[in-house]
């Protein structure tokens, strides 16, 4: 498949707290791979996977940031062209869910204002050591207007699903999008010129 070859390109950016499996999330997604003894991304990471939906082609640049304070000023930076956003916590850490309103703080902040966001919870393989209630953490999603759903990067639990979800949700409001555009668009000879949302060509 050539480099343009597909339907659409859209940018998912993850976020959370250090540790949380952002980068185990992305790898199991886009190598298959749960990575044993995965180091603290430095800054940011990126990987490309290209997916088909319903006979179109989309291509998915995931943008894995750094969860540890001190690169915040890098990965705020990598908001503002997002399509998505992947909320990630660690169902087995608390503290990781306590931190979630400083980090819609940031989405709020920083995020263009259509963003999709969701809410994961990760390492739901490690049950017995869970510290958030799934009913909590839905009302939590809920009260945000975010969706959300439970994974295991390590067991493959929902992995795939999540960015499928999220590539359906962003192939529906391009769609969306531009239909409004094209309703909202003057006649041909009007003297401007018919503009749609350009989904394929985000930066
Ligand atoms: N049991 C279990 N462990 C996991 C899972 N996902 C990640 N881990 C472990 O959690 C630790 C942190 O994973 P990372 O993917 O590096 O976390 P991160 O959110 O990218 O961390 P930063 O890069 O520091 O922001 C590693 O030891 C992983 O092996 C999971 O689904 N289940």
């Amino acid at each position: 498949m050539s480099t343009e070859d597909y339907d659409y390109l859209f940018k998912i950016v993850l976020i959370g707290n250090a540790g949380v499996g952002k980068t185990c999330l992305v790898r199991r997604f886009t190598q298959g791979l749960f990575p044993p003894g995965q180091g603290a991304t430095i800054g940011v990471d990126f990987m490309i996977k290209t997916v088909e939906i319903k006979g179109e082609k989309v291509k998915l640049q995931i943008w894995d940031t750094a969860g540890q304070e001190r690169f915040r000023s890098i990965t705020q930076s990598y908001y503002r062209s997002a399509n998505a956003l992947i909320l990630t916590y660690d169902i087995t850490c608390e503290d990781s869910f306590c931190c979630l309103p400083e980090w819609l703080r940031e989405i709020e902040q920083y995020a263009n204002n259509q963003v999709v966001t969701i809410l994961v919870g990760n390492k739901i393989d490690l049950a017995d050591k869970r510290e958030v209630v799934r009913q909590r953490a839905e009302e939590f999603a809920d009260t945000q207007s975010m969706l959300y759903l439970e994974t295991s990067a390590k067991e493959s639990d929902n992995v795939e699903k999540l960015f499928l979800d999220l590539a359906c949700e962003l192939i529906r409001e391009a769609k969306q999008n531009t239909l409004d555009n094209s309703e909202n668009s003057p006649m041909p000879g009007e003297g401007k010129s018919i503009s749609y949302l350009s989904c394929c060509s985000l930066n």
